[in-house]
């Protein structure tokens, strides 16, 4: 499978999802921001899902000369089945105008008290991993999973396999 050979657009210019898409696909996406149509901080898988879908197809219809549209989207979700836990997700949407896909990265614990205070004081993951890490735009570089395993995992390397797991089946045969 050569994912190079298509044009993608992508529904943000964040340098963490840029570099994300470079890593799976070795082509160099077309950036562009566009609305997710969810709340800042996605609290749900659903909420977290949707808003990757908008902004995959609304970026390929702002950018008609792309072939495919990914929208990348982090978000938060609690498990109150089995580990009363909340984690971060990180998903990938592709849209080609006719097919959809959606490719889920990893999902990592995070401290409860940090889904706590983004509840409390309405504030964004990103604030709370800024703070901790001392960083600014932390969601711009290895993001909460850099800090949380030390730099073992960075958020490009989540969204990557996001963005595999979306791609492959508009690439593969063994889905036809
Ligand atoms: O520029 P865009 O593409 O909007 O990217 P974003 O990082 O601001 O926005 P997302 O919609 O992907 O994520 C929702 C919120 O969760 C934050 N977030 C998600 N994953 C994160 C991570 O690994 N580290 C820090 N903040 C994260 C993010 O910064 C947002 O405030």
């Amino acid at each position: 499978m050569d994912f190079s050979t298509i044009r993608y657009a992508l529904g943000t210019t964040n340098a963490a999802k840029k570099a994300a898409v470079q890593m799976a696909t070795l082509a160099e996406p077309i950036c562009q921001s566009v609305p997710s149509g969810v709340s800042g901080q996605p609290m749900s898988e659903e909420e977290t899902i949707a808003g990757a879908i908008n902004r995959a197809k609304t970026v390929l219809a702002e950018v008609p000369h792309a072939q495919i549209g990914l929208g990348l989207e982090g978000g938060l979700m609690y498990d109150d089945r089995y580990t009363h836990q909340w984690y971060l997700i990180s998903v990938c949407a592709a849209w080609n105008g006719a097919e959809l896909h959606v490719g889920k990265g990893l999902s990592f614990p995070i401290p409860n008290k940090a889904a706590e205070r983004i509840q409390k004081e309405n504030i964004e993951l990103s604030v709370i991993i800024d703070e901790w890490s001392g960083l600014t735009n932390s969601n711009h570089q290895g993001g909460a999973y850099a800090l949380l395993t030390e730099d073992r995992i960075r958020r490009a390397d989540v969204f990557r396999d996001a963005v595999l797991a979306a791609l492959t089946p508009f690439f593969s045969k063994l889905y036809e």
